[in-house]
C-alpha cells in the first residue's frame, strides 16, 4: 500500500480519499476550499454511484438517465416548470462534467498525487499502479462508458438521419434485387410465350391436356391443387382459372340486379367497367348503306328499272279493256273529289260561310279567342258582326264608333245575352266588356215598348252599376255612343252632384239609368226613382263593389226590383226560347236578364251571383284574374321613399304622355302632384283621390284624356274601368293592397290590343301580397320578376289577406 492510498483511508467515515481533500483543504484559501468541496462531492458521488453500479443500484440510475435521454422533458414535467426543466440540464451537465472528471480519475490522481508531492511532506517515489488498481479502474472506465450519454438535439437528429439513410439504401436493395427478378421472370415468360406460338394449337392441346391431367389427378384424391405450366412452372388452380378467363374470355359477369324500389336510373355496366370503348375511333364511324354495283345505291339501276315500268305500264294499256279504263278513270275522279271534299271542310273558319261551321270550326274558333264557358245550352260566338243577327239599327250604330269585329268577350257574351240569359262576363282589362253588356242590352230595350209619358213613370228599362263616380261616367259617355243614335236616353245617377240635377235630367225618362249603389239607394229611398219596369241589370266590376262594403247597397237596390218578371230557377232559365219570349203578351214584359262583368272574380261575389242571378252563363277569356298580356310587368324593390321618388321622375322623363301613377294615400297622390309640377321638367301633374270634389275629379280626368296634363296621380279611384286612351305607363309608387287592385291598375295601360308599361315599386311593407303577385308575374310572358321577390319567404306561400280593404274611406 502506497501513502497515498494510506490518505484515502484516513477520513473517518468517509469516502476513500475524502478525507485526503479535506486536510488539503484546511491548508488552502477559503475559495480554493469551496471549490475542492464541489469537486470532492462530485467524487463522493461518482464514488456512490461506481458503488451503486456494483451493489445493483444501476438500474435506478438507468431509469433516471433514460428520461434525460428523452430530451429532459419528464423530468421537466416532474418538476413542472421550465426553471425545473434548467436545473435538470444544468444537473445533467454538471454530472456529465462530473463523468469526465470520473474518467479521468486517474489523472486526478496523479494531479493530487503531485499536488500531495508538493506539499511540505517528505518527497514520495513516483511507484508504477498495481495490476488490482488498475483492473479496479479499467471496471471504472467500463462503467463510466456503460453509463447512457446525454445527446443534445443535433446529435440525435444526425443519428436517426443515419439510420434512415441506412434503412433506405437496405429497401433500395431490395427494390432492386425485385426488379431483377421480374426482369428475369417477364424474359422467361416472353420466351415461354414465343415457344407457345410456335407450336400453335398443339401447345394449347398440350396446354389443355395438362391441365386436364391436373383435373384428372384431383379427382383421383391427388389433393394437390397445381399443376406445372408449359415451362414447368407449378400454376396454382386459381391461376390457371385466371388464366383461363383472361384468354378465352370466360369472364362471368354480374349481372346487374334492379330493386323494385330502387328509383334512381340503373345502367346496364356497372361502375368499374371500361365503357371508353365508345371513344375509340374504330366506333366513330358507325357502318352505313355502302355504294356499290355500277355507281347506283345498292347496286339498283334506276334506268333499268324505268326502262322495265315503261314496259309493263305499255302492257296494261294496251292489254286493258274500255270499260276497264272508263273504271279507272272514274276511280280517280272520285278519290280527287273526297280529297277536294275533305280539304274544303277542313278549310279555317274564317273561310267558311256560317252555315258550314262544324263543331270542330266552333272549337278551333273558341281556341282561338280563348273563349271558355260554362252553363248550359251556350249558343255559337260571333264570328263577324254581320252575323250576330243584331238590329241594323244597332249595327249602324257599332260601325259608326268604329268596332269594326268583336272583341273575345264581346263575341261570346253578346249572343248570350241576346238570349236573354244571365251572364258573369270575365275578361282582362280593357278587353271590350262594356260594349259586350251594352250592346244586348240597347238589342233589349229595343224590343220593349218605347217608354212613353204613360210608362216612363215606371222607371228606366235597364240599370247599370258601377263601383266609382268615375267609371259611372265613363260607362254613361259609351253608353251615349250608342243610345244617342237609337233614341234612347241615358242618365247617370253618381255622388258629388246634387241629386236635384240628377233629378231633372230624368224628367223625361230615362232608359237607362247608370249609377253608384249609395247615390242610387238615396234615390229610391227619396222616391226620386223607382225600379217598377227594370229588366236589364248589370253590375259593372261587382267584385269591387262588395269590396268598398256596397254589398247592402247593391242588394237594397236589386230587391227594389219588380219580382213579377224574375226567370225561374230551373233548366227553363237556361232554354233561349222560353228567356226571349215576352211573359205578358199585351205589356211585351220579359224576364229579367241580370249580368255581372270583371276582370277579376274573387269568392265574394259569388255571394251575390248566387242571390240575384239565374242560371248563369259564365264567359271567361283566357283566366280568370289574368293581367293583360299586352302590358310588360316590372317590379322594383324598393322602400325608401326618397329613391322610390327619385325613380320614378327618371320613368317620367323616359315614357310619353299620358302616364298614371297609383298611390295609397290621398294625401301622396298631392305631394307626388307637387313633386313633379315643381320638378321643371316640363310635366303637369294633376290628381284624382276621394278627397278632391267631383268636379276636381271629373277635370283632372278630363285633362289627362284631352293632353291638358300629362301625370295622373290617383288612388284606386282611378283604379277600375278608366278607360284613357294611349296611356304608356303606369307606376305603382305603392304597391296595391290586393292583386285584383293590382291587376285593375296596371290594366290602364295596354288596353284595346295596344302595349304598356307597368313599374311596380314592391316595399318590404307589401309582404301581404307577395305570394300572389309572384304567381302573377309567373304567368305573364312579359313579366320580370326581381330575385328579391322570386326567393322571398313571404312568395312561397299564401298569406292571408293582408291589406284587403273594406269600404271606400280612402279614396
Ligand atoms: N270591338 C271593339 N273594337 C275596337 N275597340 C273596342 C271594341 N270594344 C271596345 N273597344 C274599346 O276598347 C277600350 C276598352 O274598352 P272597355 O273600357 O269596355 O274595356 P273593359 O274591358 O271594360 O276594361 P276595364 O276592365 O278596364 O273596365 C275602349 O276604348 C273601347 O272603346
Amino acid at each position: 500500500m502506497s501513502g497515498r492510498q494510506s490518505d484515502y483511508r484516513r477520513g473517518p467515515g468517509g469516502p476513500p480519499g475524502g478525507g485526503g481533500y479535506r486536510d488539503r483543504s484546511r491548508s488552502r484559501s477559503p475559495d480554493r476550499n469551496r471549490r475542492d468541496t464541489g469537486r470532492y462531492r462530485g467524487n463522493d458521488r461518482d464514488y456512490r454511484d461506481s458503488r451503486d453500479g456494483r451493489d445493483g443500484g444501476r438500474d435506478s440510475r438507468d431509469s433516471r438517465d433514460s428520461r434525460d435521454y428523452r430530451g429532459g422533458r419528464d423530468s421537466r414535467d416532474d418538476r413542472g416548470g421550465r426553471d425545473s426543466y434548467r436545473d435538470s440540464r444544468y444537473s445533467r451537465d454538471d454530472r456529465a462534467g462530473d463523468r469526465s472528471e470520473s474518467s479521468s480519475k486517474l489523472d486526478g490522481h496523479q494531479d493530487t498525487a503531485m499536488d500531495v508531492d508538493q506539499s511540505p511532506a517528505p518527497a514520495a517515489r513516483k511507484v508504477p499502479i498495481s495490476i488490482e488498481e488498475l483492473i479496479k479502474q479499467k471496471e471504472q472506465e467500463k462503467l463510466a462508458l456503460e453509463k447512457p450519454k446525454f445527446l443534445t438535439k443535433e446529435q440525435r437528429a444526425e443519428i436517426a438521419m443515419e439510420k434512415r439513410a441506412k434503412e433506405v439504401e437496405a429497401q433500395r436493395k431490395i427494390q432492386e434485387q425485385e426488379r431483377q427478378q421480374r426482369a428475369e421472370f417477364d424474359a422467361k415468360a416472353r420466351q415461354e410465350i414465343h415457344d407457345n406460338n410456335r407450336y400453335g394449337y398443339d401447345s394449347r392441346i398440350n396446354a389443355r391436356d395438362r391441365m386436364d391431367r391436373a383435373k384428372a389427378g384431383r379427382s383421383n384424391g391427388d389433393s394437390r391443387e397445381e399443376s406445372k405450366g408449359p415451362s414447368g412452372i407449378v400454376l396454382a388452380e386459381k391461376e390457371i382459372e385466371a388464366v383461363k378467363k383472361h384468354y378465352m374470355g370466360l369472364e362471368d359477369k354480374e349481372r346487374k340486379v334492379r330493386k323494385r324500389n330502387d328509383k334512381k336510373f340503373v345502367f346496364d355496366w356497372n361502375a368499374d367497367d371500361d365503357t371508353s370503348r365508345d371513344l375509340n375511333p374504330i366506333y366513330s364511324h358507325r357502318h352505313s348503306a355502302q355504294l356499290f354495283g355500277r355507281g347506283h345505291f345498292a347496286g339498283i339501276d334506276l334506268k333499268d328499272h324505268k326502262s322495265r315500268d315503261q314496259f309493263y305500264d305499255k302492257l296494261l294499256t294496251t292489254r286493258r279493256s274500255d270499260a276497264e279504263v272508263a273504271r279507272a278513270g272514274e276511280l280517280g275522279d272520285i278519290a280527287a273529289r273526297k280529297e277536294r271534299k275533305i280539304n274544303y271542310a277542313d278549310r279555317h273558319w274564317s273561310d267558311k260561310p256560317l252555315d258550314q261551321m262544324r263543331e270542330r270550326d266552333w272549337r278551333i274558333f273558341k281556341e282561338d279567342f280563348s273563349i271558355s264557358c260554362k252553363g248550359g245550352s251556350i249558343p255559337n260566338p260571333i264570328r263577324y258582326w254581320s252575323e250576330s243577327g243584331l238590329d241594323p239599327k244597332v249595327l249602324a250604330v257599332i260601325a259608326k264608333v268604329g268596332y269594326k269585329d268583336p272583341s273575345a268577350i264581346q263575341r261570346q257574351a253578346i249572343p248570350i245575352g241576346l238570349q236573354n240569359r244571365d251572364i258573369i262576363g270575365i275578361a282582362e282589362t280593357g278587353s271590350g266588356k262594356t260594349a259586350s253588356f251594352l250592346i244586348p242590352m240597347l238589342q233589349f230595350i229595343s224590343e220593349l215598348p218605347k217608354l212613353n209619358e204613360q210608362n216612363m213613370v215606371h222607371g228606366p228599362y235597364a240599370l247599370i252599376l258601377a263601383p266609382t263616380r268615375e267609371l259611372a261616367q265613363q260607362i254613361e259617355q259609351e253608353t251615349l255612343k250608342f243610345a244617342v243614335p237609337l233614341g234612347y236616353n241615358c242618365v247617370s245617377i253618381v255622388g258629388g252632384h246634387a241629386v236635384e240635377e240628377q233629378a231633372f235630367n230624368m224628367r223625361n225618362g230615362a232608359e237607362i239609368i247608370i249609377a253608384t249603389p249609395g247615390r242610387l239607394k238615396d234615390c229610391l229611398e227619396r222616391r226620386i226613382l223607382v225600379l217598377n219596369q227594370c229588366t236589364y241589370v248589370v253590375m259593372d266590376e261587382a267584385d269591387r263593389m262588395i269590396d268598398m262594403g256596397f254589398e247592402t247597397d247593391v242588394n237594397f237596390i236589386l230587391d227594389a226590383l219588380p219580382v213579377s218578371n224574375l226567370k225561374p230557377d230551373s233548366d227553363e232559365a237556361e232554354d233561349a226560347s222560353k228567356m226571349t219570349m215576352a211573359i205578358d203578351e199585351e205589356s211585351g214584359k220579359k224576364y229579367r236578364q241580370t249580368t255581372m262583368f270583371s276582370a277579376t272574380m274573387p269568392a265574394a261575389v259569388e255571394r251575390l251571383a248566387k242571390r240575384y242571378l239565374r242560371r248563369p252563363a259564365v264567359v271567361t277569356i283566357g283566366t280568370a284574374g289574368q293581367a293583360v298580356e299586352t302590358v310588360h310587368q316590372k317590379v322594383e324593390m324598393i322602400t325608401d321613399e326618397n329613391k322610390k321618388k327619385n325613380k320614378m321622375m327618371e320613368l317620367l322623363k323616359e315614357f310619353a304622355a299620358p302616364i298614371i301613377v297609383f298611390v295609397n294615400q290621398k294625401k301622396s297622390c298631392d305631394m307626388l302632384a307637387k313633386l313633379i309640377n315643381s320638378s321643371g321638367g316640363g310635366l303637369k301633374a294633376t290628381t284624382l283621390h276621394g278627397g278632391k270634389s267631383q268636379e276636381q275629379r271629373e277635370l283632372a280626368l278630363s285633362q289627362l284624356k284631352s293632353g291638358a296634363s300629362q301625370v295622373l296621380v290617383a288612388t284606386d279611384v282611378a283604379g277600375r274601368g278608366i278607360d284613357v286612351q294611349n296611356v304608356s305607363l303606369v307606376i305603382n309608387f305603392d304597391m296595391a293592397k290586393n292583386i285584383e287592385d293590382y291587376t285593375h291598375r296596371i290594366g290602364r295601360t295596354g288596353r284595346a290590343g295596344k302595349s304598356g308599361v307597368a313599374v311596380t315599386f314592391l316595399s318590404t311593407y307589401d309582404t301581404d301580397v307577395y305570394y300572389d303577385l309572384k304567381q302573377l308575374l309567373t304567368k305573364s310572358a312579359l313579366a320580370t320578376i326581381p330575385n328579391e321577390l322570386k326567393n322571398h319567404e313571404a312568395a312561397m306561400t299564401k298569406g292571408g289577406i293582408g291589406g284587403r280593404r273594406r269600404g271606400n274611406d280612402e279614396f
